[in-house]
């Protein structure tokens, strides 16, 4: 531990959170840092900090206080310290565990890459945990947002978010293709175009089984009912199509008791319709058409059925699958308009990096926008809060922007830390302010009679509502 990180001392009275056997160990007046963010994070912080610190005041009087302590990164940090991540940054947040974010600038094209996918790739926040649920009173743009209570867990580390690309017409990218094209794809009639920039999609089992191992524990934590595994593995069979079958391995292997997988279901479920039904009979019907595939499919499916049967027949049948998790899997496109048009039969959705970077905004969307669509990036013994939007550059410094991501990304810290009385004053302060109708520009433009509020407005409404 230093005394100082990036020159800027530690608050003398905080203690670090620590982590010890599997838990962590919260004193009352824990150091946490925060990166105040680019653009719209600069007014987006000093409000939500506003609220942090009035909710724990609030539920604890005094007995409770966080010590936020500013770490550098982004613009901020460039100017400064001539680094957009600086060493210190990233000590800190590991020396004091967990932490909160605003927002950084990453520019299309090309110059940096991504500082908020670099602090997730160098601390291993292997887990993004996005949940998207309804507050009374936001305006959405469909019938019945209220029926969206989804948690994402987007795997964090890998996938085409890895970074690893080679830009067209560079010696990399030409060396690239040419081993793939002659030496990999040697008498093949598919090749890469000569004139392609390249990048690759590394999805592999460590990361795909520990992202689903900790979507089933949150579901069996927190009485979700299903998890459904998000891929696009009909095209991408070896990547996408791998974190399917690897996420339904975890499922079976380490949480047999608790889970049922959706085929599981069906071929219990029709045995229960019709106990004399044959294992030929059962596969035809979870197999529609089986008749005329190759017989070899025939045949494992019904192979699949016997072992469904003599595997968990005893455990699972007669009804008893009905009270597991239901583990099933959707294609990545699917899933877009299934939380849509069918959003109850979503729980937890488990997914790879960039399905579920794009499944976050839509979701959000559904139930009021990206102004109230909080995160946590998490780890083993770390943790990064942060919310779903950018920085909204072009509302930066002009105090209008909601705030209402990161404060409620920091109910999801409170609740990680077990402050669950400011937690809960603070989710039904920012209910009650938007029930008021005083609301930031976003919602303002969506509702009827609502009172335009600037970010520091809302924020202190928030706080006279607690
Ligand atoms: N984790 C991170 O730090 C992330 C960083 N980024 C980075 O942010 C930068 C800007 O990205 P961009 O594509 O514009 O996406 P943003 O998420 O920053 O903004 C897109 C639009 O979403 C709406 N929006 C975003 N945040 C809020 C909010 N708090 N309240 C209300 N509405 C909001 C605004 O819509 P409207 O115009 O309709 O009002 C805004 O114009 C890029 O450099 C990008 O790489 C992006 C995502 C995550
Ligand atoms: O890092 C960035 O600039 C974008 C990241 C992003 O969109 C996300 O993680 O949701
Ligand atoms: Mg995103």
């Amino acid at each position: 531990m230093q005394s100082s990180y990036n020159g800027i001392p530690v608050p003398p009275n905080g203690q670090p959170i620590e982590y010890k056997d599997g838990s962590y160990v919260v004193p009352d007046h824990p150091v946490i840092p925060f990166i105040e963010g680019d653009g719209t994070g600069r007014d987006i912080w000093k409000a939500s900090q506003r609220v942090f610190d009035a909710a724990v005041e609030k539920a604890y009087g005094g007995k409770r206080k966080v010590e936020w302590y500013e770490v550098l990164a982004g613009e901020k940090s460039y100017r400064k310290t001539q680094d957009w991540l600086p060493d210190d940054t990233v000590k800190a947040t590991v020396d004091f565990r967990v932490s909160i974010k605003g927002p950084l600038t990453t520019p299309v094209g090309g110059g940096i890459r991504s500082l908020n996918v670099a602090l997730r790739q160098l601390m291993d926040l292997y887990q993004c945990i996005r949940p998207v649920k309804y507050y009374a009173g936001v305006p959405s743009p469909v019938k019945h947002p209220e029926k969206l209570d989804v948690v994402i867990f987007r795997e964090n580390t890998e996938d085409i978010y890895a970074g690893i690309e080679f830009r067209e017409g560079t010696p990399e990218a030409k060396r690239f293709i040419a081993f793939v094209n002659d030496d990999m794809l040697k008498g093949s009639k598919k090749k890469i175009r000569l004139d392609s920039g390249v990048g690759v999609k590394p999805i592999s089992i460590t990361g795909s089984k520990r992202l689903v191992r900790a979507a089933i524990q949150y579901a069996l934590d927190n009485g979700r009912k299903t998890v459904t595994l998000v891929h696009k593995g009909n095209i991408q069979k070896f990547t996408e199509g791998a974190f399917r079958e690897w996420g339904y391995e975890v499922a079976v292997e380490e949480f047999r008791a608790d889970t049922v997988t959706e085929r599981e279901s069906w071929i219990l479920g029709n045995l229960e319709d019709n106990p004399k039904l044959t294992a030929e009979e059962n596969a035809a019907l979870i197999e529609p058409g089986i008749e005329f595939a190759a017989k070899e499919f025939g045949e494992s499916v019904i192979a699949e059925v016997k072992a469904v049967v003599a595997s968990i027949g005893a455990s699972h049948g007669d009804g008893k699958w009905k009270s597991k998790i239901l583990i099933n899997d959707r294609i990545a496109d699917s899933i877009f308009q299934q939380i849509i048009i069918r959003p109850s039969d979503y729980s937890v959705l488990a997914t790879t990096n960039l399905n579920g970077d794009y499944i976050s905004d839509a979701a959000a969307a559904q139930v009021g926008g990206l102004g109230i669509a909080p995160g946590g990036n998490i780890g083993d013994g770390y943790a990064v809060f942060e919310a779903t939007h950018g920085t909204a550059p072009k509302y930066a410094d002009k105090d209008v922007i909601n705030p209402g991501s990161v404060i409620l990304s920091g109910v999801m810290l409170f609740d990680f830390l077990g402050w669950k009385e400011a937690a809960r004053l603070i989710e039904s302060s920012m209910e009650k302010t938007i029930q008021q109708k005083f609301v930031t520009y976003d919602f303002e433009r969506q509702m009827q009679g609502a009172t335009k509020a600037k970010t520091s407005e809302f924020a202190t409404r928030m706080i006279e509502n607690m």
